[in-house]
């Protein structure tokens, strides 16, 4: 039998009884990271919160900068906002979504965390308790993506671009032992709190594919687990953001696999002003936080 059929749920049947009894004594932490998600965010937190003090035992939407009303909103629906200065003051933050992960370690407990976006449309309350199906039930798992149908705009499938034209592909040429990950950039997934805080996070949207990576460099394939949460609804960016997002992606994916490239990038972009196209340089960091255990260790010496 393969790693895919082996650790793969297409048709989770786990109940929150299940999850609750398979839970035991251990605690489970939800994080969603926000920059500016006052449209979706309270409806994200909506669907987590009925499970607090069974499923989940704390509920933090780990504020990225916004400035818009996503602290309020996500507060008033039930969750604890955690600014990104709020914890480790001594380490000035640096932009991106996988600093607000990192971050996340130090501001929460559970022994098992899972990370849900904070941009989804319609998000399913079924979310979290089936990412924790095959990590609380299943020996050996330490981290379990989701995978899902993604509608783009009005279509009901086309969406996820950067996975399907950049980091299923690179996977492919560069880990092809991981080519059985549907969801390989998803931001919904569940993790042990040992492997979160043994391994680098990338400071930007590198962090997923920089989590998996080194998930099966540390526990093997077996480690790595994925379920089928149905369909999945989110705010779909443009082709120039997405570009900036697939260069940082290919940094965090060289640099794991041992290939150097500039840090930071310079991506060259392109943008038509009336009847010329001018070219638009950025600056796209690829560095990476180092382990949250490390970080602990010199922190409370
Ligand atoms: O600096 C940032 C950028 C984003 N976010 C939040 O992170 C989530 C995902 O960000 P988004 O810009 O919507 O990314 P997507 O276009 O959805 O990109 C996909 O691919 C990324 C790269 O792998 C993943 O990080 C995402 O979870 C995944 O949905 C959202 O809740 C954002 O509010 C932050 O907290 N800080
Ligand atoms: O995961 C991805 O590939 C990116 O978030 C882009 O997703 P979209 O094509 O659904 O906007």
């Amino acid at each position: 039998m393969s790693w895919f059929e082996r650790r793969t749920w297409q048709n989770p049947g786990w109940t929150l009884d299940d999850i609750v009894a398979a839970k035991g004594d251990r605690t489970v932490s939800v994080v969603l990271p926000a920059l500016d998600e006052e449209d979706t965010v309270a409806e994200v937190v909506g669907t987590v919160r009925p499970l607090l003090g069974t499923v989940v035992d704390e509920l933090v939407v780990m504020d990225s900068g916004s400035t818009d009303a996503t602290a309020e909103l996500a507060e008033r629906a039930g969750a604890r906002v955690v600014h990104r200065e709020d914890v480790l003051p001594e380490l000035p933050p640096v932009p991106g979504k996988g600093e607000v992960l990192w971050r996340s370690l130090a501001a929460t407990t559970g022994d098992v965390v899972v990370f849900l976006d904070s941009d989804l449309v319609d998000p399913d309350p079924a979310f979290v308790p089936t990412l924790l199906g095959p990590l609380l039930c299943e020996e050996g798992v330490h981290l379990v993506k989701g995978f899902y149908r993604r509608p783009l705009r009005l279509e009901s499938s086309g969406g996820g671009r950067v996975t399907e034209l950049l980091a299923r592909p690179v996977l492919s040429a560069l880990r092809p032992s991981l080519s059985g990950l549907i969801q390989p950039l998803g931001g919904e997934y569940a993790a042990t709190r040992d492997f979160l805080e043994s391994v680098p996070f990338a400071a930007g949207y590198g962090v997923e594919i920089g989590l998996i990576l080194d998930a099966e460099a540390r526990y093997g394939l077996e480690g790595l687990a994925q379920v089928n949460l149905g369909v999945r609804k989110h705010r779909n960016r443009s082709l120039l953001q997405l570009g900036v997002m697939a260069r940082q992606i290919l940094g965090t994916a060289l640099a794991r696999c041992g290939i150097k490239s500039d840090d930071p990038a310079q991506l060259t972009q392109f943008a038509q002003v009336g009847d010329e196209w001018l070219p638009e340089v950025a600056e796209v960091s690829v560095s990476d936080r180092p382990p949250m255990r490390e970080v602990r260790g010199l922190t409370e010496s």
